[in-house]
């Protein structure tokens, strides 16, 4: 994949910015608020309809104006163009066009674009709480199989509906007939997603070691899934953890009505990261988890690359603050043999295929 042309209309600090991006390494670099950041929100508004730094569209609306545009031109490896536009305004809220239709379901796109970020905000994901592992699971799976984004829909409606009729049943304003029906349908979805999760752990799991490696970790890297409600999920069919999603829901029945809640299903796990036995949110230094973050980042390049026949965009913010030099040096030579990637920096650096753009001249 790569970006021929992006164009910030409106959007944070940019009133009207286009930039043609080169292939390889592009380093934007400029003072801290020159709006590095925000061209990197826009490319990632083009590829997932949304920011990554910014929580709400509304954000992003530069101070004062009335609506944003964000235009952006990719080429995919197959040579296939898409133009995809994105509108927000705050009366009539966010519309994406590509290649000149209007999209009803932003679901549709994603994936179209695959792209991979790091901001220095995304350290939550090793030592932060497990709403933020899961984001990074889903983020990341749901980009490269669109059918587990629809198993994250289903679930989700699933679930709400099964905690309404709980509290229905809690205050006995309902049959229990219905509860099987949703019971059964939130089981299936529920092991589709823990399934889908264990599969990404193992597939990113060698590329994970082997970043790992050449930036001089020694130490094993390790993922573990952490269920909310079976007790190990490793080596378990798909359908034998549909069952035991049966079971465990038939078992917490009474306590489940007792709270009006779901004990618990997908959107309670958690994932915990080792370095040989040590559990890295606990034991490991700043750099070393910012080294697994990176990492663990840029093992998803090859995953994406080999799922979707497509190189994913990096949108890099912030990449090599606390890094020390040998370990940039090693990031830059990487990320040479990698397709198009954005790095911010506030300084200009020099490294293998790298474009340097100074952001305050770009605008
Ligand atoms: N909605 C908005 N309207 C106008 N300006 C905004 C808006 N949101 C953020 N800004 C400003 O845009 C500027 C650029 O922010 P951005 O995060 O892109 O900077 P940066 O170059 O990445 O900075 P740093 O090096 O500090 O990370 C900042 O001064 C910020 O305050």
């Amino acid at each position: 994949m790569k970006i021929e042309q992006i164009q910030l209309v409106q959007f944070r600090n940019h009133k009207n910015l286009s930039y043609g991006p080169a292939e390889g390494i592009n380093l934007l670099y400029g003072p801290n608020g020159s709006g590095k950041t925000s061209v990197l929100e826009g490319i990632h508004y083009c590829a997932l309809t949304k920011g990554f730094v910014t929580a709400y569209d509304s954000e992003c609306l530069a101070f004062g104006e009335s609506f944003f545009l964000i235009n952006g031109r990719f080429i995919s490896d197959a040579l296939k163009e898409d133009g995809v536009k994105v509108v927000y305004s705050r009366d009539n809220g966010k519309k994406l066009t590509v290649n000149g239709q209007d999209l009803t379901s932003f679901s549709q796109h994603i994936g179209s674009i695959p792209c991979i970020t790091f901001s220095p905000a995304e350290m939550s994901v090793i030592n932060g709480s497990p709403v933020e592992r899961r984001r990074f699971l889903d983020n990341a799976i749901c980009q490269a199989d669109c059918r587990y984004l629809q198993s994250m829909l289903n679930y989700r409606r699933v679930l709400l509906q099964r905690n309404a009729l709980l509290l229905q049943l809690k205050e006995r304003v309902q049959s229990i007939e219905m509860l099987n029906v949703l019971t059964e349908q939130l089981s299936e979805y529920a092991a589709d997603i823990v399934f889908a999760r264990l599969r990404f752990l193992d597939e990113i799991l060698p590329g994970l070691k082997a970043i790992l490696s050449s930036v001089s970790v020694k130490e094993e890297p390790r993922i573990t899934y952490r269920s909310s409600l079976v007790p190990s999920v490793y080596a378990l069919t798909k359908e034998e953890l549909i069952n035991y999603f049966r079971e465990q829901y038939a078992k917490k029945k009474q306590d489940e009505i007792a709270r009006g809640l779901t004990a618990g299903g997908p959107h309670r796990d958690d994932i915990v990261f080792f370095l040989n036995q040590h559990e890295i949110k606990k034991y490991a230094s700043q750099g070393q988890q910012r080294s697994f973050l990176i990492a663990m980042k840029m093992a998803l390049y090859g995953y994406f690359s080999d799922k979707l026949n497509e190189k994913p965009v990096c949108l890099f913010d912030d990449l090599f603050s606390e890094l020390d030099r040998s370990r940039v040096e090693v990031l830059f030579a990487l990320l040479a043999s990698f397709g198009q990637v954005f790095i911010t920096a506030t300084e200009k650096m020099h490294g293998p295929a790298v474009t340097t753009i100074n952001i305050p001249e770009a605008i």
